[in-house]
């Protein structure tokens, strides 16, 4: 099955998407220069950020490699950030590897093996890696040891090689995934959530100022509201906003500055992108608010099922906007409001009585508290 949250199954969608939450290689480097170094620095998440500061300031204390940490969130959000703050703050080197890069077991125990003592060992998208690698890192993880296999066959032997302590910093979008006994090892778990408004505004202000460009508060409100709470769209939507400004404006980063960037890379006052209103219009316009199945909604747009599956959907249920019931995809009253239409009367998402634009509906928006239809 392809995981909606994970950028590296999602289906590419026309090259570059501004709002996506995953990034390439050459969004990484641009990214950078903008990461925070030290855990003070680090905005938002104040409770995974208070848990891990108490890990790190025991095993500094008491001079030892903490416990393995796991973060688990959604792309973007800041688990590779943070497991380079973790080594910073432990003032020791940070080895990186990822689930997909390690095909082997044999890969994985040449990085343990090579490993120097008090080191973090950063795995991103730990839940992808193979099962044989896994049952090795239990082993290092648990016991600081791996078992080296010589020969082959009936002659085969283990051989094991003790490791000097090390630190497993493993991030993934799906934790759910990860075998119980990998997840058991880790003796701190940290889950990543989606920033606030005012929260993605900090990181804004932060990364202007590393940037060196003047910005105004409600442009950083502005890019904040449209950043799908990701950090990491926030600042590449201020790195547009900073090219509109140079370009067309006088260089600061002002409100009208903010928004005549975002129409121009068609990101819209709630981050949705082209694809995102393309899907929500279809299912208002052509299908009147639905049940409509996928295949037909992504037919309509001219997409395939698994992008719109895969891409706009899940924002689009993030915020409410659409509903997936057994018969098909809906519209909420809140995609028609978002649309600023006034829904057809009988439509999934139609008030019971009234217009949905009443100043004062007399009825709710036509939803019961589970969202479903309350007629
Ligand atoms: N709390 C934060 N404060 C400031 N900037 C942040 C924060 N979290 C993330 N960022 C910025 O967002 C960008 C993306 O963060 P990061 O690469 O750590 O995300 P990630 O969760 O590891 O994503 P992926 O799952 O795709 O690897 C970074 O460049 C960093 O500058």
């Amino acid at each position: 099955m392809v995981d909606p949250s994970d950028p590296g199954q999602a289906p590419e969608y026309g090259g570059e998407r501004l709002v996506t939450a995953g990034a390439d290689e050459i969004e990484r480097a641009a990214e950078a220069a903008l990461r925070p170094k030290r855990l003070d620095e680090f905005v938002g998440q104040q409770v995974v950020r208070d848990q891990l500061s108490l890990v790190l300031q025991a095993a500094l204390a008491r001079d030892a490699a903490p416990d393995h940490v796991l973060l688990s969130g959604p792309p973007g959000l800041g688990k590779t950030t943070l497991a380079m703050i973790i080594s910073a703050e432990l003032g020791t080197s940070l080895r990186v590897t990822s689930g997909p890069a390690i095909q082997h077991a044999g890969d994985l125990a040449a990085v343990l093996s090579s490993l120097e003592e008090g080191e973090v060992l950063f795995i991103d998208e730990i839940h992808r890696l193979a099962r044989p690698a896994e049952e090795l890192l239990y082993v290092a993880m648990e016991d600081f040891r791996v078992d080296v296999v010589v020969g082959k066959g009936a002659g085969a032997s283990a051989i094991p090689l003790a490791l000097p302590p090390f630190t497993v910093v493993g991030a993934t979008t799906r934790s759910g995934l990860l075998p119980a006994p990998l997840r058991d090892r880790f003796g701190f778990t940290g889950h990543l959530d989606f920033y606030d408004a005012s929260e993605l505004e900090r990181v804004i202000l932060r990364s202007a100022g590393l940037l060196g460009v003047q910005i105004e508060h409600g442009a950083a409100h502005e890019i904040a509201g449209r950043s799908r709470g990701t950090p990491r769209i926030a600042n590449r939507l201020l790195r547009r906003v900073r090219d509109w400004a140079q370009v067309r404006g006088d260089g600061v980063l002002d409100l009208r500055a903010a928004r005549a960037a975002l129409e121009v890379y068609e990101v819209d006052p709630i981050g949705l992108d082209r694809l995102d209103r393309a899907v929500l219009g279809a299912l208002c316009r052509r299908f009147a608010g639905g049940p409509v199945g996928l295949s037909t909604l992504a037919m309509t747009v001219g997409e395939e099922p698994e992008t719109v599956e895969t891409v706009a959907e899940p924002y689009l249920v993030r915020e409410g906007l659409v509903a997936r019931t057994p018969r098909g995809r809906v519209a909420t009253s809140a995609a028609w409001q978002h649309l600023g239409i006034e829904p057809p009367p009988g439509a999934w998402g139609a008030p019971a009585t009234g217009s949905l634009f009443d100043p004062a509906p007399s009825a709710g928006p036509g939803m019961g508290p589970s969202g479903e239809p309350s007629t």
